[in-house]
């Protein structure tokens, strides 16, 4: 039977990176992004904007929206001081297996927590299920038209403390206008763009870091 995209990233990471080295896995999927099969991580530009920030704010907790194959989940996950955590949500079965077995090659799996399911369905439940507190950080990467939500349904659910920072994917590419019209218009973030283009590609995109004020 016919092999699926997140399996040859899988296959090109099993054959071109080395276990134990998150650095190596990253390279092998720009790699095989650029060379051979267009897939929607992040990216290495993106990822080195993504990398700054996630040095800058240093988190002890993490949530990321979207793991996909796991891209932005071994970047941020291999750059967490010691003890910190990064849950990752990712709706998709097939690319939940695939993501897994893409952190366990990085190394990086003590770090991170993958649960299946929809946004909408897991932040309500975060505190009670995984003993979160508050995220210091968190990457928006999912569906488009459910970052303003669960934006405003982690706020609802006390996620976000004064300083926690809030990082979105595609904001330009494909798109995520009711959520920048909030982020940068509300008095309660301090936004700001980091112009990019869309993985792989020469298409504008860029990241939004907003700050929650509180
Ligand atoms: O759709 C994108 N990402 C979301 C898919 C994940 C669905 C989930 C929903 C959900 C709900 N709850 C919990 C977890 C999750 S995961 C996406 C798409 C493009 C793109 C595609 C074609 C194109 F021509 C130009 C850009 C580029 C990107 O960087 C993307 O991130
Ligand atoms: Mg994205």
């Amino acid at each position: 039977t016919q092999s699926t995209r997140p399996q040859r990233l899988l296959g090109a990471v099993q054959k071109n990176a080395t276990r134990g080295h998150p650095r190596s896995v990253i390279q092998a999927i720009d790699h095989f992004c650029r060379n051979k099969e267009w897939a929607m991580n992040v990216g290495d530009e993106k990822g080195c904007i993504l990398d700054s920030v996630v040095s800058e704010v240093s988190p002890a907790t993490v949530l990321e929206l979207g793991t996909y194959c796991g891209y932005s989940t071994v970047r941020i996950a291999s750059r967490l001081p010691p003890h910190a955590k990064l849950i990752t949500l990712e709706f998709n079965p097939e690319f939940a297996v695939i993501a897994r077995q893409v952190i366990a090659w990085a190394g990086v799996e003590d770090k991170v927590q993958l649960v299946e399911g929809a946004s909408g369905d897991w932040i309500p439940r975060m505190k009670e299920q995984f003993g979160v507190k508050t995220f210091d950080l968190v990457f928006l990467d999912h569906w488009k038209d459910r970052y303003l939500p669960d934006t405003k349904l982690m706020e609802e659910c006390g996620l976000l403390r004064k300083g926690s920072i809030l990082l979105a994917d595609n904001v330009i590419c494909p798109g995520t206008p009711d959520y920048l019209e909030y982020v940068r218009n509300s008095p309660r973030y301090e936004s700001q763009y980091f112009k990019s283009h869309l993985e792989y590609t020469k298409v504008e995109d860029g990241l939004e870091k907003s700050v929650f004020l509180g």
